[in-house]
């Protein structure tokens, strides 16, 4: 190279925000499928009489191939060794094929009793679904945070990220609030395959931003060839550091405090603050819409003034606040649930914004693909495990309701109700006191368990931070 620094696409800022609009609808839309049924728990648990462990067996379904078949470290190692295009176009395909079998579980008229391996089949075939489904999603959510590095590093990287998020989130806002308007006006398999096929139009937005990432390979070729290839013993770089495991614990806590409160916020709703189901992910909604300006506000800040590690801990202790409001079971009124989501809304946009861009300043590039996976890898453990442990508790601490709505169901088949009809008169006899609402007090004191715990672990990330000085209260932006 001469004097002249040369220009790549990168450098033109219309073109970074662009692939960065390309990459972000995809996750928005992976987001929406993400949550389709969120919304629906209190409808589905009424038409087809799953109990709360059911619904905790699917819902958590995110992290069983991704766990235990090791699917999001593979898809880590695979980004790094076979690189962006191919992994993004891979994951696409993932989620396409996961969305499919998914309607395939609601659109199927399983026997009545059926089961699979033991398991209620229209549970087990939803689950198996949203497991494929999931290996996809985490795959181009890794995809997508390498992206935003190669595009963003040195730039407006934490607004970039957090631009990322909030369109992300509004995905999430799209299905609680869009999915119960479909479902109720066609069916619940109707709002399923409205997702499936806005996955396939995310896909055409990867390969679109495939063809970027090829003309940017080409203008930083010499650059590329100065880069070392990833070695599966860069794993032990990530794995002996202490402020990565800080990071990825605080991450599994306190992501584990905040999307299985989607899957189980409508049941909340119904159950404790006496919302209609049809109306029942509104107010759960208002979550992500608030995000979806405070995000990137967040992230400018830190991009700006650093704080990132602070910015942490006030988003922990924000959700410790909002966790002990659901849980108090006196409060009941339709405002406090309000208020309560959009003060979580705020620690929803405070801990991502600063946890994603302080990542690369505590691993080193040439294994941020791999880091991220091992991030999302522990955390899909809670992701996996915390909507488990919240189904049985609330079958534990609600006995015989799942019995008396199960029976009711059956009743009214032998009667000929159309299957259509039956949640409703479900709903009826909940509400005449002859079915007993769930209490969900027990099951929310696991919520504040872990947003605690989620407090102490950025304190120590703040405290390691300070040892080792990995920048994490400095801005980001390079003057
Ligand atoms: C960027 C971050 N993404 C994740 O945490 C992913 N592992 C997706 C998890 C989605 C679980 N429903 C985020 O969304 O903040």
């Amino acid at each position: 190279m001469t004097d002249a620094i040369k220009k790549t696409l990168r450098d033109s800022a219309g073109a970074r925000w662009f692939v960065l609009i390309l990459v972000s609808v995809t996750m928005l839309i992976a987001y929406t499928f993400m949550e389709v049924l969120s919304p629906l728990q209190t409808l589905i648990q009424s038409t087809y009489g799953w109990s709360g462990t059911d619904w905790g067996l699917v819902t958590g379904a995110q992290g069983y191939l991704n766990v235990f078949a090791f699917m999001l470290i593979f898809s880590g190692i695979v980004l790094d060794k076979m690189g962006i295009k191919f992994t993004a176009i891979g994951s696409g395909l993932v989620m396409i094929f996961g969305a499919i079998v998914k309607y395939y579980a609601f659109a199927h008229n399983f026997e009545i009793g059926s089961t699979i391996i033991g398991i209620d089949s229209r549970v087990f075939v939803s689950a198996t679904g949203f497991a494929i489904f999931c290996v996809g999603a985490e795959g181009a959510g890794i995809t997508v945070s390498r992206i935003i590095v190669k595009w963003f590093k040195g730039r407006e990287m934490a607004l970039a990220m957090g631009t990322e998020m909030a369109l992300a989130r509004l995905g999430s806002f799209l299905a609680l609030f869009g999915s119960p308007r479909i479902a109720d006006a066609f069916s619940i398999p109707t709002a399923v395959l409205v997702g499936t096929i806005a996955l396939c139009i995310g896909l055409i937005l990867f390969i679109v931003y495939c063809l970027m990432d090829v003309r940017l390979d080409k203008q930083i070729e010499d650059e590329a060839e100065e880069e070392e290839p990833f070695k599966i013993s860069d794993l032990g770089v990530i794995i002996k550091s202490k402020g990565f495991w800080y990071i990825a614990i605080l991450c599994l806590l306190f992501y584990s405090a905040v999307f299985p409160f989607y899957k189980f916020s409508s049941g909340l709703m119904v159950n404790k603050f006496g919302i209609d189901p049809s109306t029942a992910g509104d107010i759960p909604s208002i979550l992500p819409f608030g995000t979806i300006l405070l995000t990137p506000l967040f992230g400018f800040i830190y991009d700006k003034y650093g704080k990132g590690a602070s910015i942490m801990i006030l988003g922990a202790v924000l959700l410790v606040i909002v966790h002990t409001i659901f849980y108090i079971p006196a409060l009941t009124a339709t405002w406090v649930a309000i208020f309560a989501v959009v003060l979580l809304g705020i620690a929803f946009s405070l801990v991502p914004s600063a946890m994603w861009p302080s990542v690369p300043k505590i691993i080193p590039d040439k294994q941020l693909g791999s880091a991220y996976a091992l991030i999302f890898y522990v955390q899909n453990i809670g992701l996996m495990l915390v909507p488990i442990l919240l189904g049985v508790v609330l079958d534990k601490t609600n006995p015989g309701v799942n019995e008396k709505t199960e029976s009711a169901i059956l009743n009214f088949r032998a009667e000929g109700i159309p299957a259509n009809e039956i949640s409703a008169k479900v709903q009826a006899l909940r509400e005449a006191g002859d079915i007993p609402m769930f209490d969900y007090s027990s099951t929310w004191l696991i919520f504040v368990g872990l947003t605690i715990l989620a407090t102490v672990f950025g304190f120590l990330l703040k405290a390691e931070d300070r040892k080792k000085g990995y920048g994490l209260e400095l801005p980001n932006i390079e003057k």
